[in-house]
């Protein structure tokens, strides 16, 4: 099966998380973490920041990698690198996605997160416990 290498950015803004909405493809309107695939030669943290001003027209930093989550699609693997991350520019507009959200930690579970991202979540629920947020 083949692997797809995807960078993805847990945008953490004034106590919220950005949760994107897929607007097409297969995962249409799953909600997922802004991100994309990795280029050849790129390193993860450039990939990330590339992304995430290609879809949301804002610069951010990378401050830690939370999970890389390993996921068995019907049809690829998937090895996804989720960076906790602070907007250091700029103001979000969807470009490729058809909504977004700012959810609160408790909100974290209100919405259809792609299968992949179920691992991500609970994660960051365990790191916003230990940062006493949730
Ligand atoms: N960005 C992102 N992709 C995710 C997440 N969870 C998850 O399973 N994926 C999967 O990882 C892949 C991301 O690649 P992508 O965003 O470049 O997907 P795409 O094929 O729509 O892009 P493309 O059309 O530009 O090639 C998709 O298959 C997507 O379904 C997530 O939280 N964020």
């Amino acid at each position: 099966m083949k692997t797809i290498e995807v960078v993805a950015a847990i945008i953490h803004h004034d106590g919220k998380i950005l949760a994107t909405q897929r607007g097409y493809g297969d995962f249409k309107d799953g909600w997922e973490f802004p991100g994309g695939k990795m280029e050849a030669g790129e390193t993860a943290e450039h990939a990330i920041v590339r992304e995430i001003e290609e879809e949301l027209n804002v610069e951010i930093r990378p401050e830690k990698l939370l999970h890389t989550v390993e996921y068995d699609y019907p049809n690829f693997h998937l090895t996804m690198h989720c960076f906790i991350s602070v907007i250091t520019k700029g103001t979000i507009e969807l470009i490729e996605h058809e909504d977004a959200k700012w959810l609160k930690p408790d909100e974290l579970d209100s919405i259809a997160w792609l299968p992949a991202d179920v691992e991500v979540v609970e994660k960051l629920k365990i790191y916003l416990k230990e940062k006493n947020e949730l």
